[in-house]
């Protein structure tokens, strides 16, 4: 059976398509932005049972000094960065209030061969667009090399089929400030092309 590979917008599938060494092996869909759209699109096209594991893949935002634009990310896990409670001083995730869990491993076998930064993928429902959030984010998941917002949503529909799960990244912007000026789109589409083709 084929992989599900599942992007945001239609830019990234395009990106993922021309990258894709045996196209037969998979099915790429655009789900729409944001963990609550990935989630249901992904629900919907696995109900079919046509599919043997979900790879999230599109461009995200890094964290400053863990990773660079253009580069590849490949979760570890993914984690849903504002499940949870935020009090002033500190964050307590659904894991400790005994509600679920805000992270879902991804299962190292699907994403073997690509090269590129492993570690955790925040999944968030707003693109951080200042300094001192994206510090809070840094200092807070220290593990996490960057941020989308579509991963946790495509894991937890994954995981409710009981199929593998992966998230594939590449970086086409900093967390942060947001100095759109400095997104490097096309690099990053780019990065995914070839990112795809070691699937
Ligand atoms: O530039 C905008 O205003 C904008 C707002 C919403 C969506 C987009 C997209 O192009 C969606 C693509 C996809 O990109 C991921 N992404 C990229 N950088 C980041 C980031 O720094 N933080 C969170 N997500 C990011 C995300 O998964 C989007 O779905 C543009």
């Amino acid at each position: 059976m084929p992989t599900l590979i599942v992007c945001a917008v239609d830019a990234e599938a395009e990106a993922v398509r021309a990258g894709l060494a045996d196209p037969g092996r998979f099915s790429v869909m655009t789900s729409g932005v944001g963990p609550a759209a990935a989630a249901a699109s992904t629900a919907t096209a696995l109900a079919r049972g046509e599919y043997d594991a979900v790879v999230n893949a599109g461009v995200c935002g890094a964290f400053q000094g863990r990773a660079d634009i253009g580069d590849t990310l490949i979760a570890v896990r993914t984690a849903a960065a504002d499940l949870g409670v935020d009090l002033a001083d500190q964050f307590q995730p659904l894991d400790e209030l005994g509600f679920g869990s805000m992270t879902v491993d991804c299962d190292p076998s699907l994403t073997e061969g690509v090269e590129g930064y492993r570690g955790d993928i925040l999944t968030l429902t707003s693109i951080t667009g200042t300094a001192d959030k994206g510090l809070l984010l840094t200092n807070r998941f220290p593990a996490a090399l960057g941020e989308a917002m579509e991963g946790f949503g495509v894991a937890t529909a994954a995981r409710q089929a009981g199929l593998p799960f992966a998230e594939v990244r590449t970086v086409s912007n900093f967390v942060g400030d947001r100095d759109v000026a400095g997104w490097d789109w096309k690099g990053a589409f780019g990065a995914l092309t070839e990112a795809v083709s070691r699937l």
